[in-house]
């Protein structure tokens, strides 16, 4: 399956990572840093549904999304038309993402920033909160129980959130044992690529949720989508694919926020 190829070429990342730069230097860095912005709350405001819009140039089932991609203007468009977050995909190999696009987001836009990439050491945390994130996506899939208690844990004490994704009942149940107050359900299948929003109502019908904070990730492209998605209580989207490919992004930010209640 594509995760495994991701994690295993992960795994080398990580551990030229590792050779070259000391924890201890990262830790004294981030001593010195401002304290991140608040992820959960500006994805959990009452009654709406909050969008978090991604910066994706490719993926590896669709291939380049986006031609004439441009990160900083993509985040200024999606900042203007009410967007509550922006996550920035920062996977070279199989997303053509970089670690540079997140930290010129930052600098670029005040929308607190989520760092989507494939998590499987602590080292990449503390590199995270170094190059601008304010929370980061935890795969409950590619974690055992005591890495992801052990993430959470290190992503606390240095103040970054985290977003934790799940895809079936077991994997949910993993994560609340785990302590996780973000949920991502992610509605693509990653053995098919298929995406289906019932992913999302099946899995909030089947546990209680209350007092955590849930996020519908993929295969939502419109406004019918938000509304269906704020119906059955979800606090925010995270929408990549049909915002890059829009022919006018800001309009389509707009339509879904809309979509999301927060005009009406
Ligand atoms: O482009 P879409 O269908 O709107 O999906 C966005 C996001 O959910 C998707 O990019 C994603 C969800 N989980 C991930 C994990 C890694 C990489 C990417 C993802």
């Amino acid at each position: 399956m594509i995760l495994d190829r991701i994690v295993e070429h992960k795994r080398q990342e990580v551990s030229e990572l590792l050779s070259k730069i000391k924890i201890d230097d990262m830790v004294n860095k981030i001593g010195k840093l401002p304290p991140g912005r608040d992820f959960r709350g500006a994805i959990s405001r009452p009654g709406q549904v909050g969008l978090i819009a991604e910066i994706k140039k490719s993926s590896p089932s669709k291939g380049l999304l986006c031609k004439d991609f441009d990160h900083r203007y993509l985040a200024k468009i999606y900042q203007n038309n009410g967007a509550s977050a922006v996550s920035v995909l920062t996977d070279e190999r199989f997303f053509e993402g970089r670690l540079e696009y997140l930290s010129e987001v930052h600098e670029e836009i005040g929308l607190p920033l989520l760092r989507k990439d494939f998590i499987i050491d602590p080292i990449q945390l503390y590199q995270s909160r170094i190059i601008g994130a304010d929370a980061v996506l935890l795969i409950v899939a590619i974690l055992s129980d005591d890495e992801l208690a052990d993430m959470l844990q290190i992503a606390g004490e240095i103040g970054l959130q985290a977003l934790v994704e799940v895809h079936t009942a077991k994997e949910l149940e993993r994560a609340l044992a785990a302590g996780a107050n973000i949920i991502g359900i992610n509605n693509r299948n990653l053995h098919t690529f298929d995406t289906d929003l019932a992913i999302t109502s099946y899995l909030m019908g089947r546990y209680d949720l209350s007092g955590i904070t849930v996020v519908s990730e993929s295969g939502i492209s419109n406004k019918r989508h938000m509304e269906f998605l704020k119906n059955i209580g979800v606090n925010a989207a995270l929408v990549g694919e049909a915002l890059v490919r829009a022919e006018d992004t800001g309009e389509r930010v707009k339509e879904l926020v809309q979509g999301g209640g927060s005009c009406g």
